[in-house]
C-alpha cells in the first residue's frame, strides 16, 4: 500500500475498510458525487476543499487569497487530514488530489471533470444562490471563468512544487467528463460501478 505522494509514503496502519476518493478541478461536481457515494454506501463524507476553506477563514482570507500564498506546511495540514480519515475510518472524501494523497489505501478513485465553460456556469449559479463561502465574487461569467482556471492553475503549482507531482489521470480508477451529463446520469452511471465493486455494501 502507498500514497503517491513522496511525504506520505512509507508504511500505515489502515483500519477503515472502505474507502473512495474524488478528485476533481472547481465545479466538476466532486462534493456532489461524493455525497450520493457516501449516502448510497452508508459512511461518512469529507471535502478537503472545507479544511482548506477553515483555514482560509482562520486567516480571514479567501480560498483564492491563501492559494496564492499557502506554504507547503498549509498543504500538509490539510492533505494530512485527508490522509488520517482515510486511514482511520470507512468514508468518502473529495478534493483536488485525495487520490494521491491516500494512493492505494483508497478502495476506489474516482477522477471527474467537466468543461471549463460548463463548470463556470455552475459556479456562478451558486454563487448567484449564496452557496460559496469565503471566494471572491465575479460578475460575468467570463471573470468566474478566469477566476477558476487561475485557483486550478495555482493548486497545481503548488502540488508539482512541494509534491512533484503531474496533473496526469493515470492513477485512477474511474475517468467522467459530465459536461454533458445531468446529476441524475452520472449518479447512474456510479451506482452501476458501486454494485460491482462494493456489491455487499449496496443493498
Ligand atoms: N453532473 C452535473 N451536472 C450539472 N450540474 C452539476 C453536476 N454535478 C454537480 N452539479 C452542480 O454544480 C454545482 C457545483 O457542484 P459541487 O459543489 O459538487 O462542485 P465541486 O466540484 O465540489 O466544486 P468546488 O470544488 O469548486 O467546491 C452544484 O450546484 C451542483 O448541483
Ligand atoms: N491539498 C489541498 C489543498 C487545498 N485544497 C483546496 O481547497 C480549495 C477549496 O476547495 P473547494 O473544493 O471547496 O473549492 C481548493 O481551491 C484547493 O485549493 C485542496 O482541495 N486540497
Amino acid at each position: 500500500m502507498e500514497s503517491f505522494i513522496e511525504e506520505f509514503q512509507g508504511d500505515h496502519e489502515k483500519t477503515s475498510e472502505l474507502v473512495v476518493t474524488v478528485d476533481g478541478p472547481s465545479g466538476a461536481g466532486t462534493g456532489t458525487l461524493a455525497s450520493f457515494i457516501a449516502e448510497e454506501l452508508g459512511i461518512n463524507c469529507y471535502s478537503a476543499g472545507d479544511f482548506f476553506r477553515g483555514i482560509a477563514a482562520d486567516r480571514d482570507m479567501t480560498v483564492e487569497e491563501l492559494g496564492k500564498v499557502a506554504d507547503k506546511q498549509t498543504d500538509l495540514k490539510v492533505d494530512r487530514r485527508t490522509l488520517e480519515k482515510g486511514l482511520s475510518e470507512n468514508c468518502v472524501i473529495e478534493a483536488r488530489i485525495p487520490s494521491r494523497v491516500l494512493g492505494t489505501y483508497s478502495d476506489l478513485r474516482i477522477y471527474l471533470t467537466a468543461d471549463l465553460e460548463e463548470r463556470a456556469k455552475r459556479v456562478s449559479k451558486d454563487q448567484e444562490e449564496g452557496k460559496r463561502e469565503n471566494e471572491e465574487k465575479s460578475e460575468s461569467l467570463e471573470e468566474v471563468k478566469e477566476r477558476i482556471r487561475k485557483r486550478d492553475e495555482e493548486n497545481w503549482r503548488r502540488y508539482k512544487d512541494y509534491y512533484g507531482i503531474e496533473n496526469t489521470k493515470d492513477i485512477y480508477d474511474v475517468l467522467i467528463d459530465n459536461t454533458e451529463m445531468t446529476i441524475d446520469e452520472q449518479q447512474e452511471q456510479v451506482r452501476k460501478i458501486l454494485e460491482r465493486k462494493f456489491p455487499e455494501q449496496l443493498e
